[in-house]
């Protein structure tokens, strides 16, 4: 099968189409990939890392208010459109998988063009503008929570799948992910993250929780600060003198399936696809949704895990790093609640997701009978 992948941004975006790809080759190793993205997201590094051939259209996203540059957008669509389906003629792709992400737009557009079947992937509970647009479009539309289908009135067909990064951490390894820390096998890993792209909240909730870490010393504390933020929040650590042995901060980390493997506690932003992996791997967890998202759906994603028992959240309008350092504490002191949260997390698990999107591929790539 021959598979063109679009979708990004954000890891929130890129992960679920690289997982789709990664399932797709362990069910059938001939298969073959082409990744178009756009040149300004995250996908220009991450899916060329991770050993995909990667192309790119130029795109940029609508304002909500009227704006000249909304016409610029227009145009670029176009030109995009154009791009795109010279990318498809030349690698005659079997389906296009979309995963979200502005970029989506003109590639799923060009393929449905030129009668190539789509399958578009929606990872929140609330669609994205992009995703809506295109699902009339598409001939699946797979969405991430059973019931959901109705979000897309206008799909031809929509199918309840699952993440499909909830599969690729299943297989993840958890004794790679504490080496990478220079841990042993019975230290209890914290770590504190904001999504893919950190989270400036989050960020200085680490500075003033950084030397506290030493409270708990042993627990090892993993700080993922995102790339943008790394600079300024490991120089307010260093600030505070010696960093604790305890403690590791780094920007990003590439191989997070093997590190949430090994993680005992998570504190994070509600996005889809950590939702998912904490789910599918049953890790209890600290939801701090960003307030900042289309219709606060990172609130109702974390709300729903907390009434599941699976986690605690903290919003962000009450966070500060002492109360966010005193949760933490108190779960990593009551190992009990620990292990009762994550099973009340692996109940939201959808370990099955990637496998479900393959039959859905395989379904609509099939020639019919004669
Ligand atoms: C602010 C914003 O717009 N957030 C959205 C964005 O989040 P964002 O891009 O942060 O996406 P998610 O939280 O869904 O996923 C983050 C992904 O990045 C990975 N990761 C993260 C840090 C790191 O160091 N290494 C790494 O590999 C995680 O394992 C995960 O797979 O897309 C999601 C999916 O559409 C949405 O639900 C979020 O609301």
């Amino acid at each position: 099968m021959r598979i063109v992948l679009t979708g990004g941004g954000t890891g929130g975006h890129i992960y679920p189409a690289l997982a789709i790809a990664r399932h797709c080759l362990q069910r059938k190793p001939s298969c073959e990939f082409l990744y178009i993205g756009s040149n300004r997201g995250l996908e220009k590094d991450i899916v060329p890392q991770a050993g995909f051939r990667f192309e790119s259209v130029e795109i940029s996203g609508f304002r909500r208010k009227l704006s000249l540059d909304n016409l610029k957008t227009v145009i670029r669509f176009w030109q995009a459109v154009g791009r795109s389906k010279k990318l498809l003629r030349e690698f005659q792709p079997d389906v296009v998988v979309g995963t979200g992400g502005y970029v989506c737009g003109p590639v799923i557009y060009a393929a449905a063009k030129l009668g190539i079947p789509t399958l578009l992937h929606e990872q929140n509970a609330v669609p994205g503008l992009t995703n809506r647009f295109l699902s009339a479009r598409a001939t699946v539309v797979a969405v991430s929570f059973p019931g959901n289908e109705s979000a897309f009135p206008k799909a031809k067909k929509a199918v309840y799948t699952g993440n499909p990064r909830a599969t690729e951490v299943t297989g993840a390894d958890p004794a790679a992910g504490r080496s990478s820390l220079g841990l042993d096998s019975d230290t209890p890993l914290v770590v504190v993250v904001g999504g893919s792209g950190g989270a400036r909240s989050i960020n200085t909730c680490m500075a003033e929780m950084a030397d506290r870490v030493r409270e708990l010393p042993g627990t090892h504390f993993l700080f993922i600060t995102g790339k943008a933020y790394y600079d300024n929040t490991a120089a307010r650590i260093a600030e505070l003198g010696e960093q604790p042995n305890n403690l590791t901060v780094v920007p990003y980390v590439d191989r997070m399936p093997d590190i949430l493997a090994a993680t005992s506690l998570i504190v994070t932003r509600s996005g889809a696809s950590f939702m998912a992996e904490i789910t599918a791997l049953g890790i209890p967890s600290v939801q701090i949704p960003s307030p900042y998202v289309t219709n606060n759906h990172q609130e109702a994603n974390a709300r729903s895990l907390q009434q599941g028992d699976a986690a605690e959240v903290i919003l962000e309008s009450e966070l500060t790093g002492e109360r966010l350092f005193d949760q933490i504490r108190k779960l990593i002191e009551d190992p009990i609640r620990r292990e009762y949260m994550a099973g009340q997390a692996k109940k939201f698990g959808q370990p099955d997701a990637a496998e479900r999107i393959y039959q859905h591929l395989l379904a609509i790539t099939a020639k019919p009978a004669r």
